[in-house]
């Protein structure tokens, strides 16, 4: 499984701690970047090329921070084949792939604690897919959705 990570300065630090846990843990991961804590990095530059990773099927599940995770969130949504949720809890995290085929874990650096990242971020990583049945059913109908691009109407 291909895994990036993305934060802004808000999310930063949490970003290099959580590449600390992936080492530990042993999963490999690409870093998009910020690469410092310069305040300019802001959510919405930084989690384009995670994004573009996803939506280009070159990346399998991303991990994004930002200071609340709203702003990530928000930004990552709009590029086609992302999705994106933010997530506080673990009910969620293993939820949200099993059933809605979440690609993108969203999380607030400034909300979260370390303990909680690092659960949420295993039972995102572990969770699958049902690909089948009702949840297939009902992503069938988000990608029609997307593929409305009402921008265009
Ligand atoms: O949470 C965020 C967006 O939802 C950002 O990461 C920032 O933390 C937030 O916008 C606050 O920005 P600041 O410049 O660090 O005050």
């Amino acid at each position: 499984m291909k895994i990036g990570i993305a934060a802004d300065h808000a999310g930063f630090k949490n970003k290099e701690a959580l590449k600390l846990f992936l080492d530990e843990k042993g999963y490999e991961y690409e870093d998009f970047g910020a690469h410092s804590m310069d305040p300019e990095d802001d959510y919405s530059d930084i989690v384009m090329p995670l994004a573009v990773a996803i939506s280009e099927q070159k990346v399998d599940k991303g991990i994004a921070i930002c200071g609340s995770g709203v702003g990530v969130s928000i930004a990552a949504n709009k590029f086609e084949g992302v999705r994106a949720a933010l997530i506080s809890e673990h009910y969620s995290a293993h939820q949200g792939v099993e059933h809605d085929d979440l690609n993108l874990l969203c999380m607030g650096g400034r909300v979260l604690g370390a303990a909680l990242i690092e659960e949420i971020t295993i039972a995102f990583l572990e969770a699958k897919f049902i690909d089948h049945g009702r949840f297939q059913r009902r992503l069938n109908k988000v990608k029609a959705i997307e593929e409305m691009n009402f921008k265009k109407l």
